[in-house]
């Protein structure tokens, strides 16, 4: 659909009708950038917790998340209509503050609806933006201010998910490969969904779907949209704020967001700093995000704050009969976490609560029992030494810790774990990026691929020698000795009839 824009000039009119004040600070081009926030008058802010005057105050009213996108449709008969076929995430007063980073959520095959609140806020989006761009037509749903706020917008944003098939090859071995391929899976399981569910609306049919009016590409964008704006406010929880989504981020910001007591979202200096008339007025988007997060969400990495770390997928053993019994009783995508201690000083670390429960077997006292319920049902039960471990499968870490054969099970984690970076590794030195960014590449894309490529290759290289010390090490525990039959089984006392002199047959 022709994406609906508005000039930035006619922003300031859009706050003043809508009650957003801006405070010595306008929205305005920022090279690199898009838009930005910039100071209009010199700014000294003192070191005192004092009443300071807010930059900008967005009211309440305009913050968009699940809670308002419900109370949009009870003004709005057909749009509630919609919300209630395709999605409708129920809300809770006080949302948690959220643990997973939004981005990497992803959608199974089974979906049926979409209950989140995300999806909820994107589908309002998709109407706003549908009613927006079909100006002169006969209105079909009511407007409201972020009808005309969306058009403020950006068309496009440079995260992976809307770049071109060549670009995202550059992204090949590290771990936004896989991630980027997942998303766009469950993005168009989403689309394929809403399609279905709102086709059998004839009001939604004609205005979503007749002459293609959406295409896959609007729901990608709009998700783009959504995760490279949406914050973490500390009572309404994951929201777009109009406004203060403007405002970039840097690793030494100079402002900061919170909710006032009225519910406003106020921008407000950060205690100290200073800015001179012109200059941009900055906010962090995290500290603790690694550059593929950064990349994944905001299309951009500013390695100056982004913590040193990567994410990758681990697959149970192909030929583990109890792969299948493992992931279900794990229930959740398993993964390896390799990261730097504090940011980018200390060494690097890694987890993997999968691959504990991954390398352990009938013989070492896994069990999977399935029980027959009252009411027909049947459960999945975990057992590990007879004793039911159902409700921690993501404790077999510590759960492996006190048996006599902690140190093997540790070395084959180690060996799995080692053996996947690698894999990854190889995967990245076996694609050599063109020299410059040429024909279909976009500059920003191919600059930021590099840099991605550059971060988590130095970090898998420095995490598979730190796993090879790790295995060294527990290759002289006397308990793997024994077992491995490095020593005399008769030594040993544990390496029975297993021993075996195949030092690297850990599986
Ligand atoms: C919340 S919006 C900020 C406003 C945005 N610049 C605009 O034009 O609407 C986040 C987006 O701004 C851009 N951005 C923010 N900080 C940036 C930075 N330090 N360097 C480059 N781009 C940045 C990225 O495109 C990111 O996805």
């Amino acid at each position: 659909m022709p994406w609906p824009t508005l000039p930035i000039e006619n922003l300031p009119a859009w706050a003043y009708l809508n009650d957003v004040s801006f405070h010595n600070a306008q929205v305005t081009n920022i090279k690199g950038k898009g838009y930005g926030v910039v100071c209009s008058k010199d700014l000294e802010a003192t070191d005192g917790t004092a009443d300071v005057p807010a930059l900008l105050t967005v009211p309440h009213d305009l913050v968009l998340n699940a809670a308002a996108v419900d109370e949009y449709a009870k003004e709005d008969k057909s749009f509630r209509q919609l919300l209630d076929t395709v999605g409708h995430h129920v809300t809770k007063r006080n949302p948690s503050p959220c643990t997973t980073p939004p981005s990497y959520r992803t959608i199974g095959p089974e979906l049926t609806t979409l209950q989140s609140a995300r999806a909820d806020v994107l589908l309002f989006l998709l109407v706003q933006t549908v009613l927006a761009s079909r100006s002169g037509h006969s209105p079909v749903g009511v407007k409201n201010p972020w009808t005309e706020y969306l058009q403020f917008l950006p068309e496009t944003v440079l995260v992976p998910t809307l770049w071109t098939e060549d670009e995202r090859h550059l992204l090949r071995g590290t771990s936004l490969e896989a991630a980027v391929n997942a998303k766009i899976s469950a993005l168009d399981a989403e689309f394929a969904l809403i399609r279905e569910k709102s086709s059998d609306i004839t009001c939604w049919f004609a205005l979503l779907w007749e002459h293609g009016s959406v295409s896959f590409t609007d729901w990608i964008r709009l998700d783009a949209l959504y995760r490279s704006r949406c914050l973490e406010l500390p009572r309404s929880g994951e929201s777009m704020v109009p406004c203060i989504d403007m405002l970039n981020h840097s690793a030494a910001p100079s402002a900061y967001y919170e909710e006032s007591p009225k519910d406003e979202v106020v921008l407000l200096p950060r205690p100290g700093v200073r800015v001179a008339q012109g200059d941009e007025i900055t906010i962090s988007y995290g500290e603790a995000k690694s550059a593929a997060e950064m990349l994944f969400s905001y299309g951009f990495i500013d390695r100056a704050s982004t913590a040193d770390g990567l994410v990758l997928p681990l697959s149970p053993f192909p030929d583990d009969p109890l792969a299948k019994a493992k992931l279900v009783a794990f229930g959740e995508a398993p993964k390896i976490h390799v990261a730097r201690d504090d940011g980018r000083d200390g060494p690097i670390r890694w987890r993997s609560a999968f691959a504990y429960l991954m390398c352990v077997n009938e013989e070492d006292g896994l069990e999977f029992r399935v029980l027959q319920q009252t009411d027909g049902g049947r459960q999945l039960r975990v057992f590990w030494q007879d004793e039911d471990v159902t409700d921690r499968t993501s404790a077999f870490e510590t759960l492996l810790r006190d048996h006599p054969l902690s140190a093997l099970f540790g070395l084959r984690v180690a060996t799995v774990v080692q053996e996947c970076l690698q894999t990854q590794l190889e995967r990245m030195q076996s694609t050599a990026p063109p020299d410059a960014a040429s024909g279909e590449l976009r500059e920003d894309c191919y600059r930021a691929a590099l840099l991605l490529r550059e971060i988590e290759m130095d970090i898998l290289e420095r995490a598979i020698e730190a796993l090879e010390e790790e295995r060294s090490s527990l290759l002289t525990d006397k308990n793997v000795v024994a077992y491995l039959g490095l020593k005399e089984p008769a030594e040993s006392g544990l390496a029975g009839e297993e021993a075996s002199n195949e030092p690297d047959d850990f599986s």
